[in-house]
């Protein structure tokens, strides 16, 4: 456009603000300069712009230069006003794109409207642009999912005029040149109609129910549904200030901080530390280019679908080949499914070529691996006999993994040659789906071995976090007491039902006693009986509800004794239509189990509460995370809450568990884990950890500050 022109660019995140001010100033100056024609604007170094700076939206300072006025300045304009799309347009930079008469994007682009997964809504005009531009359907899916589309999917939902391989602002340039002159008025997104559905009330009202179910209390999206009916019910200006009113809703309802954390915290597990110093900032990944998974079960199946999908070769060993033949056929039903979903992507899965996915159950192919995963059942003997003969087989550099929840890895390290290069990489069921990797490592772990495992993650789109060796790492060992509590509160009077029902209405996706008969009672039972708590080794004349001096409840043992495993029997905590059946129902032979029991052994049934019910499970479970936290397991409490969330179904909207603490308010968890410690002395996971009351003591610092109340910054780190 040379001098008929203007170019606005610097849509840079950081400066979000600053850019906005420059922005109105750029186009103001364009409107008054009659020898500008029209008006382009881009990012810098090839991004549009990921929005706002989040972390603006909960700090005490918030003032900042409204987006709205400037958008719709934008949109006013007498002369066409262009976006040239390359990188992102996320937020706040998509709505500053929406206000422009013509989108022009770079075929590699992305765009979205996130704002939904920081507990927001797209606050400057967005939820009224987009129906208008793309049809209620698509916009509603796009702003209640806050999920980024490619642009080619943009050019299809018309959200974007144009899309090409080569330079953007090129292309935005021929295409101002070309529109100079035309009529802006239907380019005016405020003032076209939303496109009319035959259903339009039915369709609002479907989509509100979804969304309810999907978010589990979850604000944002509801209230999301909420501005877009606006949209179709109300002129631009008033459907303008419906979406105001609640974005204010929004920003003081407290999910949206929790949400927000959330971002920041996921971020921030990625810098790592262990150790003797070694960190994230020092240590550099090793190139995985082909990898082997030992083990074909449920785990070592999604292993290797999560592998095949990140495009790294495979080799995948079972023990004989039946195991082998079953293995492969599981895992081949898995990645024809995975493709099924990518169809049409730019993706595809090569899981047919042996190049990139081979089956043995001979051990010398891995003598080329960079990586092995053993997955194989959770056995101490049997992991350090595979890891024995690793050690013997494997080239000097590879990275060697086991997949366990619990076991000690400086254990099965010590059967190696090669400590330094064993580490722990837990993942979840199923693993080619839960997001979550938990990376332990061992006294001799190298950091370059972290930084492999760390990479591993990333290359496979999973969240990482870095934590120390102890007996169920820092989910499974904050799950315990957690679950302990369930069953405890089963013995005193409640039923499972209802305290799934407490904490399924917090917002966990399953309560404790559907994901024990999910995950399966026999799992829990086997390792009890290796530590002992139950079976034949357990010493004659200990007490039924007795162990070394606590208290042990045997009910989920009783319960594997009659064959109740769970779904896969069709009976547990709950009934299931059939075996292997899914459905959950109260089971009326459970509650007389239960009254027997208690008559058994002298406990009065007592009528327990909701308050007593979630305070007693989920303290004890934030107790056990001080005790992890002061033992340096993990370096913050961030990873706590990432582990939670992404492992175990706690809800994002209230931050993790350690955050969530710091919402209720340190002292009142000090305060009711006091209470319940009294009323059962024998139970040390509501024992008040010592590191809770420092910080109560020390007036509740903010959770970004607790660890530096650790005197000694922890034997771990
Ligand atoms: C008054 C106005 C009212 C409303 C209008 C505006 C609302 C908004 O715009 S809300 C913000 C909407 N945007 C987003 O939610 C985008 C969030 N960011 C992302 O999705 C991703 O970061 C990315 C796709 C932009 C880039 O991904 P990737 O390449 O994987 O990098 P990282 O995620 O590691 O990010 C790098 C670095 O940048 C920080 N960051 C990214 N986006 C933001 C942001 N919007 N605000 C603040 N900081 C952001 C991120 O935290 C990383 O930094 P650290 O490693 O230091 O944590």
């Amino acid at each position: 456009l040379s001098k008929s022109s203007q170019i606005v660019s610097g849509l840079a995140l950081i400066t979000f603000k600053l850019f906005l001010q420059a922005l109105e100033d750029g186009l103001k100056k364009a409107d008054a300069d009659p020898s500008v024609k029209a008006v382009m604007i881009c990012g810098e170094n090839g991004k549009f712009s990921a929005g706002a700076d989040i972390r603006g939206f909960s700090s005490p300072k918030r003032h900042g230069v409204a987006l709205s006025p400037i958008v719709s300045l934008i949109e006013s304009s007498e002369k066409p006003v262009v976006a040239a799309i390359e990188g992102v347009a996320l937020g706040g930079g998509l709505e500053v794109a929406l206000g422009c008469h013509y989108r022009v994007a770079h075929a590699k682009a992305r765009m979205g409207l996130p704002e939904v997964t920081i507990g927001l809504l797209p606050g400057a005009e967005g939820t009224q642009r987009l129906p208008r531009l793309i049809g209620v359907p698509a916009a509603l899916d796009m702003i209640t999912t806050g999920k980024h589309i490619p642009a080619t999917e943009a050019l299809k939902l018309g959200l974007v005029d144009e899309i090409v391989e080569e330079n953007t602002i090129e292309a935005a340039i021929r295409l101002a040149n070309k529109v100079i002159g035309q009529p802006l008025e239907p380019r005016r997104l405020s003032l076209k109609p939303v496109p009319k559905l035959p259903n339009m009330e039915a369709f609002l009202r479907e989509a509100l129910v979804k969304v309810k179910r999907q978010a589990r209390g979850c604000l944002a999206p509801e209230l999301c549904v909420q501005a877009v009916r606006a949209a179709t019910e109300r002129p631009f200006a008033e459907g303008v200030r419906r979406e105001r009113e609640l974005f204010g809703l929004l920003l003081s309802s407290g999910q949206a901080q929790a949400l927000q954390y959330a971002f920041f915290a996921e971020r921030a597990v990625r810098r790592w530390a262990a150790p003797g110093g070694a960190s994230w900032s020092s240590a550099a990944p090793q190139p995985v280019r082909k990898a082997a998974v030992i083990g074909l079960g449920t785990m070592g199946r999604g292993i290797v679908t999560s592998l095949v999908k990140a495009n790294i070769p495979v080799v995948a060993l079972e023990q004989d080949l039946e195991y082998l033949n079953k293995g492969r056929k599981a895992v081949m039903l898995l990645l024809e499914r995975e493709a099924m979903k990518m169809e049409g992507g730019a993706q595809t899965l090569d899981f047919h070529n042996p190049a990139r996915l081979q089956f043995t159950v001979d051990f010398d192919l891995l003598c080329d691996v960079d990586l092995v995963i053993e997955a194989v059942f959770e056995n101490m003997a049997l992991k350090k006999e595979i890891f024995h003969k690793l050690s013997k087989i494997c080239k000097p550099g590879a990275l060697l993994c086991t997949n366990t929840s619990a076991l000690n890895i400086d254990e099965i390290a010590s059967a190696t040659n090669r400590p330094q290069q064993v580490i722990g990489t837990h993942f979840f069921s199923p693993a080619h789906v839960m997001r979550l990797l938990e990376i332990i490592y061992g006294r001799h772990t190298s950091p370059t071995a972290i930084a492999t495992a760390m990479q591993l993650a990333k290359a496979l789109k999973k969240v990482g976090v870095v934590v120390g060796n102890c007996f169920g790492f820092v989910g499974n060992r904050m799950m315990f007491p957690y679950v302990q509590q369930a069953v405890f509160l089963l013995e005193e009077g409640s039923r499972p039902e209802a305290v799934d029902q407490v904490l399924e209405d917090f917002g966990f996706k399953i309560g404790p006693f559907r994901m024990s008969d999910l995950a399966g009672l026999d799992v829990g039972w086997r390792s009890r009986k290796e530590q002992g708590l139950t079976g034949p080794s357990l010493a004659a004349g200990t007490p039924a509800r007795q162990r070394h001096g606590q208290r042990y409840s045997p009910l989920p043992d009783l319960l594997c004794e009659q064959g109740r495993f769970g779904q896969k029997t069709g009976k547990g905590w709950y009934q299931y239509e059939r075996a292997g059946g899914r459905t959950a129902t109260p089971d009326p032979w459970l509650h007389d189990f239960l009254s027997q029991y208690r008559d058994t052994h002298g406990i009065q049934s007592r009528f327990i509460d909701q308050e007593e019910i979630l305070e007693r499970c989920l303290f004890s479970l934030i107790n056990e995370g001080f005790a992890i936290l002061a033992e340096g397991i993990a370096s913050g409490p961030e990873h706590l809450d990432v582990i939670y969330i992404n492992g175990y179904g706690w809800p994002k909207h209230r931050g993790g568990p350690m955050f969530y603490a710091s919402t209720v308010g340190l002292p009142r968890v000090l305060a009711k884990l006091q209470k319940y410690s009294e009323a059962h002395p024998d139970v040390p996971g509501l024992r008040p950890n010592a590191f809770l009351k420092k910080l109560v003591a020390v007036r509740s610092p903010p959770l970004k500050e607790w660890m530096s109340y650790l005197s000694h910054q922890s034997p771990k780190l």
